[in-house]
């Protein structure tokens, strides 16, 4: 069974230890896509941002309802705010689980722009006479997981042999990054009608990279389809953070990296709430006909060799959308797929879009 590897970022500044660092940073990249990583605060948030944003996301879940409902999603054309309990589908299903979206905050876009554009714009902030400390908590964490985000995309590109800077034209000025606050409800002893025991449905990320941080310390609830079929949970491991690479880095890389299947469980009856703030590095909306080249010969061989293992693959995730550079711009997936995920706010602002999409699966 394929193992998770852990990545300890201080490795990739210390001579002695840069190059074995980079293999094994490709060597996660290509044959699971899943990695843990250690020792970050340096370059990213610390142990304090986390305890922070994990207290304002159990603030803002234990809140009255109508704190929560009144920024609920379907009131921003962006698919920015609160999602309550059962409102997502994934592979077909209902995700036992509420969040609440957030993102780099934009002014809403030009209304002639590309309607894909629309993903990008202001945050729904809960009331801030409710939670004052929140607004200015998750900008202080997005900007430190921007930051950190920078430091690996840089790093990313040496472990596939190309110049450390190789993907930086794809990144805006002021990108647009996301982030998700997460709750997943235990499972109650005798399993409701409305709980499937599915949290999050298996599913591939539309972005670049994310980054999970688990803020509550469950071992079996997040798990990750290696490219044999089989599911593997990813553990709780203090302080780290889960990365996993999404379909535009597939896309932008010819399917070098591809973007793992993964899911999420409801925890088990006993267990507790399970938190979770994934952070989802995404790329300029617009990128076009942006395919990289230059991969080193190593990591060419490596690619076949896991494509040769991915023909026995057999996950079942319904369908998704995927960002297909050489024909259209990678924001009309990312789009599309927030359609399909989201089907009530897509109604209220794109029903014409909703009606194509739900012709497709
Ligand atoms: O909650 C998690 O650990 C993962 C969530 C996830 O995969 C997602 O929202 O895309
Ligand atoms: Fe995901």
């Amino acid at each position: 069974m394929a193992l998770i590897r852990s990545l300890d970022l201080l490795d990739a500044f210390e001579l002695e230890h840069r190059q074995v660092f980079l293999d094994d940073l490709r060597g996660a990249l290509i044959e699971l896509g899943f990695f843990i990583l250690t020792n970050f605060s340096q370059y990213g948030p610390s142990q304090a941002d986390f305890d922070a944003i994990t207290n304002e996301a159990l603030k803002f879940f234990s809140s009255p309802k109508n704190v929560k409902e009144e920024i609920e999603m379907i009131n921003s054309p962006h698919f920015l705010g609160y999602t309550r309990l059962g409102n997502e589908i994934t592979a077909k299903q209902k995700d036992w689980r509420e969040q609440i979206d957030l993102a780099t905050e934009l002014p809403a876009p030009d209304k002639h722009l590309p309607t894909y554009r629309q993903i990008e714009g202001p945050n729904l902030w809960p009331d801030a006479k409710v939670l004052p400390q929140f607004r200015h908590i998750v900008e202080d964490y997005i900007r430190k997981m921007t930051v950190l985000s920078e430091t690996i995309r840089k790093l990313v590109a040496c472990a596939l042999g190309l110049d450390e800077n190789a993907f930086e034209f794809l990144f805006k000025k002021n990108q647009q990054c996301k982030m998700k606050l997460v709750s997943y409800p235990e499972r109650s002893a005798s399993l409701e009608e409305a709980e499937s025991g599915q949290g999050v449905g298996p599913h591939r990320d539309s972005d670049f990279l994310t980054y999970i941080y688990q803020a509550t310390e469950h071992q079996n609830t997040l798990q990750v389809q290696s490219y044999k079929g089989d599911w593997i949970s990813v553990g709780h491991v203090k302080g780290s953070l889960v990365v996993n690479a999404g379909q535009t880095l597939e896309a932008i890389s010819s399917g070098v990296c591809k973007a793992s299947i993964h899911r999420v469980n409801s925890p088990q009856p006993g267990s507790g709430t399970r938190i979770s703030i994934p952070f989802f590095l995404t790329i300029n909306l617009d990128s076009y006909k942006t395919t990289i080249t230059g991969f080193s010969n190593k990591t060419i061989a490596m690619k076949e060799e896991r494509d040769n293992i991915i023909n026995e693959w057999g996950a079942d995730v319904g369908f998704q959308f995927a960002p297909q550079v050489d024909k259209e711009p990678v924001g009309q997936a990312v789009f599309l797929n927030r359609i399909k995920a989201h089907q009530d706010v897509a109604k209220r602002w794109y029903p014409d879009i909703l009606e194509n999409v739900l012709k497709q699966f």
